[in-house]
Order: structure tokens, then sequence, then C-alpha cells
């Protein structure tokens, strides 16, 4: 199952507008601070989904992690190969385009078919601004076919958003610890890592580490 044809519209309209304030210049610090700390193999791939043109791909591969981003938005991947350097190649496979710059893969397509065999060599995941961005059904979605990309063992990090209010608006949509861990601890083994400051638009940031659990025995 895909997702909402408005939802996805409305991906490629913010991207065509400009209208991206999620997007950060910066390397996000809670990436720098805890990904050192997550033991994740070094050359481990890195599944990146719904990465935008985020630069924290870059700080991965400059880690020496070879990185995989899905972003349904050709704006994004483009608007990420033109402030990067070097060549580009670029693929089909499956449903989706590829381009891929220096140990940067971007995937131009819908994360939800995007297949196990497809990522075959990821060994971590980092989500910042991915689960936030999806509605609470498509948030169970997005959590189990997350688990079902990874292998035992694999590490990765979650920065989540909590606010007050109404949580069924957004995107950026309220996902409290609770919720976090109704998702995610079926298959993965969940540590809360830091609370970030509240900020002016009523939200804080939550970190967390994850890890994949292995087959039940
Ligand atoms: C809130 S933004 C976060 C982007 C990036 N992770 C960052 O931190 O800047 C969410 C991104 O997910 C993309 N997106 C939404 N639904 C998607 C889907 N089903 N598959 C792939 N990308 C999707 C949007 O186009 C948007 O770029």
């Amino acid at each position: 199952m895909s997702m909402q044809v408005s939802e996805e519209n409305e991906w490629l309209s913010r991207w065509r507008e400009g209208r991206i304030g999620f997007h950060r210049d910066a390397v996000h610090p809670a990436l720098a601070r805890f990904w050192p700390t997550l033991g994740a193999p070094s050359g481990a791939k890195v599944l990146v989904p719904l990465c935008g043109k985020s630069l924290d791909m870059r700080w991965l591969a400059e880690q020496g992690h070879p990185v995989l981003g899905i972003e349904l938005a050709t704006d994004a991947i483009e608007q990420f190969l033109a402030e990067g350097d070097g060549e580009v190649s670029r693929y089909h496979a499956g449903d989706f385009d590829i381009c891929r710059q220096g140990s940067v893969e971007l995937w131009g397509g819908d994360f939800f078919h995007f297949h196990i065999k497809q990522a075959a060599e990821v060994g971590a995941f980092y989500d910042r601004g991915a689960l936030i961005a999806l509605p609470q059904a498509t948030r169970q979605r997005y959590a189990f076919h997350l688990a079902q990309l990874l292998p035992p063992g694999a590490r990765g990090l979650l920065i989540s958003l909590t606010r007050g209010g109404d949580v069924n608006v957004g995107p950026p949509f309220s996902v409290p610890a609770e919720e976090v861990r109704e998702l995610f601890e079926p298959n993965f083994e969940l540590t809360h890592l830091a609370d970030g400051e509240p900020e002016a638009n009523g939200f804080r940031e939550s970190v967390w580490a994850l890890k994949r659990r292995g087959p039940m025995a």
C-alpha cells in the first residue's frame, strides 16, 4: 500500500514552493553527539528514510558510512546533489530513480515501496524528521516497514518531537515517548538518550537509540 495521493502532493508542493522550514543548514547536534555512542559498526550502510536534502547524510558519509536516503521529492534530491560536490551517476531499480554522489545514494520514490531485497546491505538507520512527518496511522506502517528492512542487531538513532495540544495536527506531528515505545518496542530495544529544550514553536525533540531485536527463539 502506498501513501495517500494528497499527502504525496503536499510534500511535492512544499519542495516546489520552498516551504521547507524543517531543513537545517547544519548537521544536527544530536547526530554528532550520539551517533558515535550507538555502536553501529564502522562502514555500515545507513538507511535514511524520508531524507529530504539533509546535511546529516554528508556527515554520516564523512564518518565512513555509505548512506542510502529515500525521498519522494525529486526537487529535494536535485537540490542535495547541486549543493554537493562530485559527479552524479543515475540509474533505476524497481519503482525508484537512484542518484549517487560519492558514497551517498538517493532513492527517489515512496519509502513504503522500498523492498527488503533492495536493503540487502543496510546495517543501520537514522531518522530525523521521518516518523514525525507521518500521520498516526501511517506511523505504525512506518515502524513495521523499517523493522522489516533491518537485520537483527542493526542500530539506529531516532529524533522525535513532542508538544502539548492537538496531537493530530501536523506535520510535524507530536509523537510522545509512550507512542515511540509502542511503535518500536515489538521489534527494537529502545534507549531514551535525551530531550531537547522546548522550541519557539512549542515542540521539543527527544532522542532515542534503537537496536533491532534478533529473531525470536
Ligand atoms: C519533515 S521532512 C524531513 C526531511 C529530512 N529528514 C530532514 O531532516 O531534513 C520529511 C520528508 O519526507 C519526504 N516524504 C514524505 N513521505 C515520504 C514517503 N512516503 N517516501 C519518501 N519520502 C517521503 C518529504 O518529501 C520530506 O522531504
